[in-house]
Parts: C-alpha cells; structure tokens; sequence
C-alpha cells in the first residue's frame, strides 16, 4: 500500500472549517479529532459538525474518538459521513463487539492506543481491525513534540501485522513533521496524521504532498511495504 497523508483539522481555522478543509483536497483523508473533555482534557467537535464536514470536502473522514464510551458513540460517526472510525481501547467497553459494527454499517475500523498502551495484549484483536493508531503524543491536543520512545511500539505492532500476514494500516498521530516523518516510516507506520506541519505551512496542500514524497522514499525499501 502506498504511504497515506491526513491532515489533523484541529489545526485549522475552526472560523473557516469547509474552506480548511478543501484547502489540503490530495490528502488521503481527512483527520477529525473528537474531543469530550471526559476521556481528554479539550473539547472539539462532535457528530453535526463531522455531518458538514462530510458534506463540504471529497476527502474521506479519518474521525479519531477521544471520547468516553465510544461503544455509544462511534456508530453514530460513520452515520454522520465518516470513512473511517477509531475509537481508543482505553475507553472501549468491547473493543471487539465495536469495529464489527464499524464495519457492519460500512466504514473502516481502527483502534488506537494511548502512549502507556502496549500493543500486545491486543496481538488477537488485529484481525478485526482495518487501522491501528500508534499515538505518539498524549492524546489532547495538536501543537506537541514528537514521543520518540514510541518508535519501538511501532515497530512492535509492524511486526505482529507481518506475522499474522494482515493488511491493516498502521496509523502514527502526533508530533509528525518533516523531521519525524521517516523514523515513523523506517519504524513501519504507513498512514501519518499531521496537523501543525500541514495547517501551519504557507501552502498546506504543498506540505501534504511534501510529506509524502518523504515517507515513500523511505518505505519504498520496506519489505512489508513491498507486500501490500
Ligand atoms: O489526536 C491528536 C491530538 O490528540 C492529533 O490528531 C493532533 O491533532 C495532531 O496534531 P500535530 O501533533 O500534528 O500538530
Ligand atoms: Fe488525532
């Protein structure tokens, strides 16, 4: 699979959200961060606003749920026009029981873990997943550095998805700029979540396709790049 590019919205202009949005149309997806202020300390955006969303861009909606129990909640995004829905199993009462309905109203299914999650008491789970997200900031807020202790974990989780020879994404969000980009890329992620480094740029489409020429030159050499 090629390298894949979502702008993180909560880096924009939330004044001009249709405008920010067209703004980077060439990425994969749009990433849309929910926020409750119960499983995260900020608050967002919630199902309206990802239902305009969905109706003002072509690009496909990455909704990412930092929300307390997501098993309510989630199924209610893909109605709204996402693409794709994570949900974090931190807050997940049955992880498994929730990407079936994901994917049984017709979106992709991904679960993301926190940066204290470890990846292998969920080692079973994979299967039943279209995405794993990687966090590699405490999930809250765009704007912070990089956690590179996470890199391990990344490479940990593209190992599982060789054994187990899936092909789901691995998705890594936080702190991805132009200088993180290919250790996550080296490390195995495929899909990179970018905020600031796509909304703070003069040109947010240029920075996109910038990215992505970054983290192709590096996976073009990985073996389970080659794979896909
Ligand atoms: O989920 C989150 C933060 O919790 C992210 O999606 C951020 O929005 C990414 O922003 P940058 O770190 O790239 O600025
Ligand atoms: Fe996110």
């Amino acid at each position: 699979m090629a390298v894949q590019i979502n702008p993180s919205i909560l880096s924009a202009d939330f004044s001009r959200l249709a405008e920010e949005a067209k703004a980077v149309e060439g990425a994969d997806w749009l990433h849309v961060d929910v926020m409750d202020n119960h499983f995260v300390p900020n608050l967002t955006l919630g199902v309206p606003i990802v239902e305009s969303l969905a109706k003002a861009t072509d690009t496909p909606l990455d909704c990412h749920l930092m929300i307390e129990d997501p098993d309510r909640w989630a199924p209610q995004y893909v109605e709204a026009g996402a693409g794709s829905v994570t949900f974090h199993v931190e807050a997940a009462a049955a992880p498994v029981r929730l990407a079936r309905e994901i994917r049984a109203k017709g979106a992709r299914a991904s679960m993301a873990l926190k940066p204290a999650t470890p990846i292998e008491p969920y080692e079973d789970l994979l299967p039943e997943l279209d995405m794993l997200l990687v966090m590699t900031v405490e999930p809250g807020f765009g704007g912070q550095a990089f956690l590179d202790i996470m890199l391990p974990k990344i490479r940990r989780t593209r190992e599982l998805i060789s054994k187990h020879g899936l092909q789901l994404w691995l998705q890594v969000d936080g702190g991805v700029s132009a200088s993180t980009i290919e250790q996550c890329a080296e490390a195995g992620a495929d899909v990179f979540v970018a905020g600031s480094a796509v909304y703070g740029a003069d040109d947010p489409a240029a920075a996109v396709r910038l990215l992505r020429d970054q983290a192709a030159a590096v996976t073009a050499s990985a073996p389970w790049a080659c794979a896909h």
